[in-house]
């Protein structure tokens, strides 16, 4: 009898078995269901260091004791990116590792008091929204509302609510007159004037939006640091999240995909883009993220910078030593296109204390 490593054979024998699936597809997902997610994990201060490392994300508060207790932390907390990349990514097994693209997510939130190593995280989602492709029928479009939870006691760490492109187990069938793109010949509105604040300070925020008040000016500014995409950016740090997204790790299949190749993890694009950011503030405490979206693929090789634009502040925060500002940030990779756009809600120390 022939062996079945015979190349000739085994061929035969992968066409003719079925493969043990892993995943939903689109048709998996009715409004109402309520999914728990059985992975879960401990966040540990090598996650947390891994992934604000790999990112840029420096703020001294969540490395140094001293400064974590200066911002009135009993030692350095997990940072919020991270937290938000760890409750996604353990969501992926039963949500999203069929394949398809991170589209966006909004009202994206954390409770005031901070969340130390050692945690243990438990997600759940539920499935708030199931809508028809028009322009690909191959996909539907799915949103999720999910909540991150400490499992011990069951308060909510982070929740948000996101949407991704899904596969169908069947395409379906259009009369092919889907979405078409549209001439924009509108020229682009931007105001006269940039104004950008003179540091990082929330006052610095105040006085160059008032500055941008009195004339046709924006208070807007790009960050000088980038942040090439490698093995590390797409691959690794997706995985330590327990992401089983294949579009990170499977560069086989997603060869025959609308990216060609790998992707990096929405979560780290957009980190890394608010880790240049937050390099030019003094960040006090993460409020929330809205209107998140995904525009374009980033792939190894590939490096996101940021912009910003200030969009309000007010003195509102939770602690005096700080006010809230809101802002636009947009990551755009080395051919200027833009990757992602969300705004943030963070309060600013204020340089008085
Ligand atoms: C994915 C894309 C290639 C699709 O591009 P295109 O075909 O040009 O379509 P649109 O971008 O216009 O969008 C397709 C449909 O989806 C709807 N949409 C888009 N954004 C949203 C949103 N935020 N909320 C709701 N619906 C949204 C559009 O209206 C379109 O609808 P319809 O006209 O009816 O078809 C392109 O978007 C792209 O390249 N995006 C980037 C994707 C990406 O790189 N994401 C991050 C990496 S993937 C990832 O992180 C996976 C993660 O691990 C996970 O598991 O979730």
């Amino acid at each position: 009898m022939t062996e079945w490593t015979d190349p000739e054979t085994f061929a035969q024998a992968l066409e003719q078995v079925e493969t043990k699936e892993k995943g939903n597809c689109f048709e998996d997902f009715a409004e109402g269901d309520v999914i728990e997610h059985d992975p879960g994990l401990t966040l540990t201060q090598f996650g947390n260091e891994q992934w604000m490392g790999q990112t840029l994300n420096h703020d001294p508060a969540y490395w140094r004791t001293d400064a974590a207790e200066a911002r009135g932390f009993d030692e350095p907390p997990v940072h919020p990116d991270y937290l938000t990349a760890a409750t996604l990514g353990i969501t992926v097994e039963d949500l999203s590792e069929k394949g398809g693209y991170f589209l966006g997510r909004t009202d994206v939130r954390f409770p005031e008091s901070p969340v130390y190593t050692g945690t243990e995280l438990h997600v759940e989602s539920e499935v708030v929204n199931r809508a028809t492709s028009s322009s690909r029928p191959e996909y539907g479009i799915v949103s999720w509302r999910t909540r991150g939870k400490d499992a011990e006691t069951g308060d909510v760490l982070c929740s948000y609510e996101r949407t991704n492109m899904i596969p169908r187990r069947e395409p379906l069938a259009t009369d092919g007159s889907g979405a078409t793109a549209t001439e924009d010949d509108d020229e682009p509105e931007l105001p006269d004037t940039f104004v950008t604040p003179e540091g990082g300070y929330y006052e610095d925020f105040v006085e160059a939006l008032e500055t941008a008040a009195d004339e046709d000016a924006a208070v807007a500014y790009r960050h000088e640091r980038g942040r090439t995409q490698d093995d590390v950016t797409v691959a690794q740090l997706p995985l330590s999240t327990l992401n089983t997204a294949k579009q990170h790790h499977n560069v086989d299949v997603m060869s025959d995909s609308p990216s060609g190749n790998i992707v990096t993890y929405g979560d780290v694009t957009r980190s890394t883009a608010l880790g240049h950011a937050r390099s030019d503030e003094q960040t006090w405490r993460e409020v929330g993220f809205d209107d998140e979206s995904f525009h374009t693929f980033v792939a190894v090789g590939d490096t996101v910078y940021a912009f910003t634009r200030v969009l309000s502040a007010e003195n509102d925060a939770s602690s005096d030593r700080a006010g809230t500002v809101t802002f636009e940030h947009i990551a755009f990779n080395q051919d200027d296109e833009p990757v992602y756009s969300g705004t943030r809600t963070a309060e600013i120390q204020k340089r008085s204390n």
